[in-house]
């Protein structure tokens, strides 16, 4: 089959979160299945060029329609570790992918609708006629709008969308201009609830809803929050639309590309090690006090790798910190905030606790060392408020970190506690769960889990090994795809 991923990011080249995680590993398996897999990006100034191979123009002066002139494009290609990439760059003033950032303009809205009808350009004139296009998030919503509503029409009829939503909290709200702009025109028509009107604000249209009405087939990352985005309040307003459209909405679970997030190959870690040889893991808990200038000592190591923001739980992970300092464990934070008010109080944090040498806060990204942190630490806290997959605690399981989650979504799905998950059997049981958003409900599985790390060492070995026993790779998620495709191929 011949699939096109259409998308913001894909790790490493373009990564800011869990998506381009997804794109990559969703695609390496994909083809490792016998498919041919292109994905077609924007060309940020800023993303990692050292992570493209060849980089080479594909096509130059590609004319996208915009309002009532055209913009220009050139189109680069390049491998991204193995991956065959695409992208678009803009010649225009308006600067859509030259501001050293990924997310957070103003127009990000005109940003995204912008690449994705240049995206569906691009597959026109290059004669590309994929078999499935693959869309993910708010960004990419227009394209099975633009899709079916004009380019059908240009000899694009065959084509058939997979749409998958990482996350329903952002879902590109935009006014009648974007109509204008992207040539969909026709405002009496997409200002209807059953098009692109958005269920709650009357005067806006509805990106994340237009790539659920308009998607031959639609799913979250779990099959857990698949049912909370229907049932509860995290499809933020978009649970009616599913209900609408349950009969082509499902969960799929991420996997994890264990080429790259596995303890016995990963490069960024100076020991490797695996299940049948532990030495490694206390050798990088080792590595990972001397980076971040950690006390040599006997306590645990508690870390937290993500976003800070509210989905995130930030008031929880705040409060992990000093529970785990009082509770004689060390503690490791690695997150940026693109919230003003949350970047700021974890600086602060920075810089009341500089000087104690039990914690190390490091505000910013840095991949290589969230590699070294999965592997060194020996416990990850998740306290999500809601979390579609979370990728987190499925690497932790794999580098024998024992994650202690909120049991939301995908986190639900994945980690089974220790002492109260009565439909697993006991050598099943891979970490700790609490459900509660209060910090006492996450002091009861801290509390839990530290005391097992210093009271029973074994016990605590054991559990992490039960850990690192479970597979979630791609495989399995990789087959679920594959039927979805063949489900609704032409
Ligand atoms: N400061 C930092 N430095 C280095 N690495 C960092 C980092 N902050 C995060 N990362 C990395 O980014 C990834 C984050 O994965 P998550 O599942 O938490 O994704 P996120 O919430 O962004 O995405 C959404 O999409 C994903 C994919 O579908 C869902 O799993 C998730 O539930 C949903 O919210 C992990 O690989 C993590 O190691």
């Amino acid at each position: 089959m011949y699939i096109v991923q259409i998308a913001s990011e894909c790790a490493p080249v373009i990564k800011a979160g869990g998506l381009g995680d997804v794109v990559y590993g969703l695609s390496r398996e994909l083809e490792l299945r016998g498919n041919c897999v292109e994905i077609i990006l924007p060309m940020y100034d800023c993303m990692r060029y050292d992570q493209i191979w060849g980089l080479h123009e594909a096509y130059k002066g590609l004319s996208v329609p915009w309002y009532v002139g055209e913009i220009y494009c050139d189109v680069y290609c390049g491998w991204v570790h193995g991956r065959l990439c695409f992208f678009i760059q803009p010649q225009s003033e308006d600067n859509f992918f030259n501001r050293g950032y990924y997310y957070g303009g103003n127009d990000d809205n005109m940003r995204f609708a912008f690449f994705s009808k240049a995206a569906l350009e691009f597959l026109l004139v290059s004669s590309k006629r994929p078999d499935i296009i693959h869309c993910h998030d708010w960004q990419t919503g227009l394209v099975p709008v633009m899709l079916y509503e004009v380019y059908k029409y240009h000899g694009m009829d065959n084509q058939r969308v997979c749409y998958t939503i990482h996350n329903f909290k952002h879902q590109g709200m935009a006014g009648a201009d974007m109509l204008h702009a992207t040539g969909l025109n026709r405002e009496e028509y997409y200002f209807q609830y059953d098009h692109l009107k958005d269920n709650f604000n009357p005067f806006a249209l509805n990106m994340m809803k237009g790539g659920i009405v308009y998607s031959n087939y639609v799913n979250t990352v779990s099959p857990h929050h698949a049912w909370e985005a229907r049932f509860q309040d995290v499809g933020y307003g978009l649970g009616h639309t599913l209900e609408i459209y349950q009969d082509k909405f499902s969960g799929i679970l991420n996997g994890v590309d264990y080429n790259i997030w596995n303890p016995e190959v990963d490069e960024f870690i100076p020991h490797q090690y695996s299940i049948d040889n532990l030495k490694g893991k206390a050798l990088n808990k080792k590595a990972l006090r001397e980076k971040l200038l950690l006390k040599d000592c006997d306590k645990p190591i508690i870390a937290y790798i993500g976003r800070l923001d509210q989905q995130k739980g930030v008031h929880l992970v705040h409060h992990a910190m000093y529970y785990a300092l009082d509770r004689g464990a060390q503690f490791v934070l690695l997150g940026s905030a693109t919230e003003p008010t949350i970047n700021s109080q974890f600086w602060h944090e920075k810089h009341h606790l500089n000087s104690n040498p039990d914690i190390h806060l490091e505000i910013g990204f840095d991949e290589s060392l969230a590699h070294l942190i999965y592997a060194g630490a020996d416990m990850m806290i998740v306290p999500s408020n809601y979390e579609p997959c979370g990728l987190t605690q499925l690497i932790s399981l794999k580098y024998g970190t024992v994650p202690i989650v909120r049991g939301v979504g995908g986190l639900l799905s994945t980690v089974f506690d220790r002492d109260f998950d009565l439909d697993r059997a006991p050598e099943k049981r891979n970490g700790y769960v609490f459900y509660q958003t209060d910090n006492h409900a996450l002091e009861t599985a801290m509390e839990r889990a530290i005391g097992l790390y210093k009271e029973f060492p074994k016990e605590f070995e054991q559990l992490f090994q039960q850990g690192m026993e479970y597979d979630y790779s791609w495989n399995n998620s990789g087959k679920k795809y594959m039927d979805v495709y063949n489900h609704i191929k032409a």
